[in-house]
């Protein structure tokens, strides 16, 4: 683990409600509240043949989140980065043994990627912090990709048949849910293995804001069937304007509000166990576009689910 660096930013003065870099506790664990992690990767998407740069992610984000105002009783501790370097099964187990106990306590993960195989270590974390025994897993994915390729090694494009199969091996079965898939960014044996698992998928092109009725009415199904949810968000469900800064930029994209209204409604359920955020790439971005978006979406999260944890 690589400590935290302070956080800093714009300080309006005494009175004025606090901003992010002004209440995040980093070094010591505030033993309470909402808890970040990074994990720095490149290998899951250099594996992959995508364009590096993601292994930045994390502190790209924190930059992002630092001056966002935040409501007075937000408790958020920063616990450092895992460093990936080419072994990164083992960088995945690292990250599942230091985010664990955090959620065994109950409280609330944000782990800040890395490429997207930052699941796989996210899904090692809900395993050490025993939140799956006898419980359904849901994993939540809002991606232009599936990200089930069968390989030799994990890259960023496997994490999610390598989920499948270790809850199979456990004698559970992964729900697994994705918005925002592209017809055209995933080729057919993608589909067929999708059907092969039982995810359920719905397309970018019915993910648009006339469509949030309908997305809304599906994500509540997913969540009555399941009892944790790991929510996973790849930067690339978005439209390639709001986030230029990923290794695969998304022709179309899912809406940034209908993004925001689901990723709220999730953290509203009381089932959720853990957000990540994955592939963003600071060297592709622009004026912090994409790192803006993805701490929105953080912070809309943190909001929801700090101050409605246990509501349906
Ligand atoms: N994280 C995964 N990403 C995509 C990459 C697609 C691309 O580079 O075009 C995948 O493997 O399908
Ligand atoms: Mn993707
Ligand atoms: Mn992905």
């Amino acid at each position: 683990m690589t400590p935290a660096e302070p956080w800093t930013g714009r300080d309006d003065g005494p009175g004025t409600g606090p901003r992010w870099h002004q209440i995040v506790t980093i070094g010591e664990d505030a033993r309470s509240g909402a808890v970040l992690i990074g994990f720095r990767s490149d290998e899951g998407v250099r594996r992959n043949q995508g364009r590096p740069g993601a292994v930045d992610g994390p502190a790209a984000l924190r930059m992002a989140l630092a001056p966002l105002a935040v409501p007075p009783d937000l408790t958020v501790t920063d616990l450092g980065d895992v460093m990936v370097d080419s072994d990164l099964e083992a960088g995945q187990q690292h990250l599942g043994q230091h985010a664990g106990p955090v959620l065994a306590a109950g409280r609330p993960v944000v782990v800040l990627g890395g490429g997207h195989e930052v699941a796989r270590a996210s899904y090692y974390a809900l395993r050490a912090g025993e939140r799956l025994a006898d419980n359904r897993l849901g994993i939540l994915n809002l991606d232009a990709h599936f990200d089930l390729r069968s390989a030799d090694q994990a890259t960023s494009g496997t994490p999610f048949l390598q989920i499948a199969e270790d809850e199979q091996r456990a004698g559970r079965r992964l729900d697994y849910l994705v918005l925002g898939i592209a017809r055209s960014a995933n080729t057919s044996d993608l589909f067929e293995t999708a059907d092969r698992i039982g995810a359920e998928y719905r397309f970018d092109l019915d993910c648009q804001e006339a469509d949030a009725t309908a997305v809304r009415g599906q994500v509540a199904s997913f969540l009555d069937r399941v009892d944790v949810v790991h929510l996973t968000i790849d930067l690339d469900c978005l439209p390639a304007s709001v986030a230029p800064g990923v290794s695969a930029p998304a022709g179309l994209g899912i809406p940034l509000p209908v993004v925001l209204a689901v990723v709220s409604q999730v953290a509203r359920s009381g089932r959720l166990a853990l957000l990540d955020i994955a592939e963003l790439n600071p060297r592709f971005d622009q004026d912090a576009r994409t790192a803006r978006t993805g701490a929105r979406i953080i912070h809309e999260v943190l909001t929801a689910w700090d101050r409605t944890e246990g509501e349906r």
